[in-house]
């Protein structure tokens, strides 16, 4: 395993290297692609492409018909125009529109694609990442092709690719409060598809500063929610969540898992109430709210407070203002990072902590000992590390007698009079130093936590466990 892990290391260097110099690349790129758009744009695009910023209104072209549609618009968009409820009018609205679209991740991805059909005159993108391979089960807009690469930039193609017709922005940054107002100014209507409870604030505060309408989407596991906030008098998201949730409280897809297709199913559902907002058809989900258990295939609609008159940012007496905007710090007050680096407890001495490498060196010298894995039982499924012996920490404590039978056993195999070695692994290195902790408690003193936990073996130790 060493030599080949030693060839494997190298490579994955390589190969991350060439990332690199593939993204500064595919960045100069996209700068000049979109370049070219914007000057095919300025000199009348032989496409029908529009634009509501820079470019002539839609209304500046004539088509002859009276409705400002041109015959490929005629045919392109005429199953729309065959519905008497939406029409040319409804039409004509939505290519004179123009939405935002903030995360081009599990709900942005079929947002993006339906909102880019369905001739949305112009669409803007803002993500900051880069596509994974774990991000390819639900985030659909994005191909294998496109990994390692931004996600904005993948979407964007995959966008064109439906619809050439319409003006695509690609705004390659985190929106951050201190350069949302500039790009929500932009647009008509917000899609929030982040999966974050800081930018979740900050964009329902940049709406209302901005009188936007925001549509709001989140799904975590099996079940998803869609709401519009700021929307015709209604409320805001700070209206209904003063206060944030504890940061324990919400989940992420990277640690609660999720199936892909139901943020596929809210992420349409957003583009559907975009639509409705941007074409004045229908009741915007305004005041209510939409919840979906995939599970039980229930889709139900709750009535949501109204506006609150207490309301910080857009109640009665409120002083929020742009400046206020720009100033707040969102992650302090959610307790949240917008971008978690994963959490790196560090609860223990150091000689109560070993490393991977060092872990290996030492059951490959056959020393004596029990590898307790603390994972849930799912994650344990998943992977595991040979001979381990899975009691997922909330269990530690009903299981104390299992593994003291464990270590006397050992201890009766190996004949080692100086006892057998205890040592707990977990996913990242966490919740093993929690379990140490509470073992170190409860007598078994030379427990031991190995840092970094299995993805630290995978990163350093051998590449060929898997990650998750
Ligand atoms: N403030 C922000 N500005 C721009 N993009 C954001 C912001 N907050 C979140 N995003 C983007 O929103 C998307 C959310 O996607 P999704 O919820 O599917 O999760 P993910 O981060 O791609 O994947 P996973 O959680 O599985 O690692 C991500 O692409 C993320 O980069
Ligand atoms: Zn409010």
């Amino acid at each position: 395993m060493e030599s080949n892990s030693r060839d494997a290391s190298a490579i994955l260097r390589e190969i991350e290297a060439l990332k690199a110099t593939r993204n500064e690349i595919d960045s100069k790129i996209s700068a000049l692609e979109a370049q070219l758009r914007e000057i095919k744009l300025q000199n009348g695009n032989d496409n029908g492409v529009l634009n509501n910023g820079s470019c002539p209104p839609i209304s500046g072209l004539d088509s002859g018909f009276g409705h400002g549609l041109t015959p490929q618009m005629i045919y392109r968009y005429s199953r729309h125009l065959l519905l008497p409820s939406f029409g040319v009018q409804g039409q004509s609205n939505l290519l004179k529109s123009s939405i935002l679209v903030v995360g081009a991740g599990g709900l942005g991805s079929p947002a993006l694609l339906y909102l880019a059909a369905c001739g949305v005159g112009r669409l803007g993108i803002v993500d900051h990442d880069v596509v994974e391979l774990n991000n390819m089960h639900r985030q659909i807009i994005h191909t294998e092709e496109y990994i390692g690469q931004p996600k904005v930039k993948s979407a964007a193609a995959a966008c064109l690719s439906i619809n050439s017709t319409i003006k695509i922005v690609e705004h390659k940054e985190a929106l951050l409060a201190s350069n949302a107002l500039e790009i929500l100014s932009q647009y008509d209507i917000v899609v929030d598809a982040t999966d974050n409870a800081p930018s979740r604030y900050m964009i329902s505060d940049c709406c209302v500063v901005l009188g936007k309408p925001l549509v709001s989407g989140a799904a975590v596991g099996l079940e998803g929610q869609l709401t519009v906030y700021n929307y015709n008098g209604g409320p805001c998201y700070r209206c209904l969540f003063p206060t944030p949730p504890p940061s324990t409280a919400c989940q992420r897809c990277s640690d609660s898992g999720v199936l892909g297709v139901v943020p596929g199913v809210i992420g349409c559902l957003q583009a559907l109430e975009a639509i409705k907002i941007a074409s004045a058809i229908g009741e915007p989900l305004s005041r209510r709210m939409l919840l979906f258990d995939a599970l039980s295939g229930r889709m139900r609609i709750v009535k949501i407070r109204g506006r609150s008159l207490q309301c910080e940012v857009c109640g009665e007496n409120t002083t929020f203002s742009k400046q206020q905007f720009q100033e707040f710090d969102y992650e302090k007050f959610t307790q949240t990072p917008l971008s978690p680096a994963p959490l790196k407890l560090n609860l223990l001495q150091a000689d109560s902590r070993i490393s991977g490498k060092e872990f290996k060196e030492r059951i490959d010298n056959e020393e004596a000992h029990v590898l307790v894995d603390v994972r849930p039982e799912h994650h344990f499924k998943i992977v595991s590390l040979p001979r381990s012996l899975n009691i997922p920490l909330p269990s530690l404590e009903a299981r104390l007698a299992e593994i003291s039978s464990a270590l006397e056993k050992k201890e009766d195999e190996t004949n080692s009079g100086s006892g057998a070695q205890l040592y707990v692994v977990c996913r990242r290195g966490n919740d093993s130093q929690r379990a140490v902790q509470y073992l170190h408690k409860m007598g078994f003193t030379s427990a031991k936590d190995i840092i970094g936990g299995i993805e630290g073996c995978a990163r350093d130790v051998d590449p060929n466990l898997p990650m998750y």
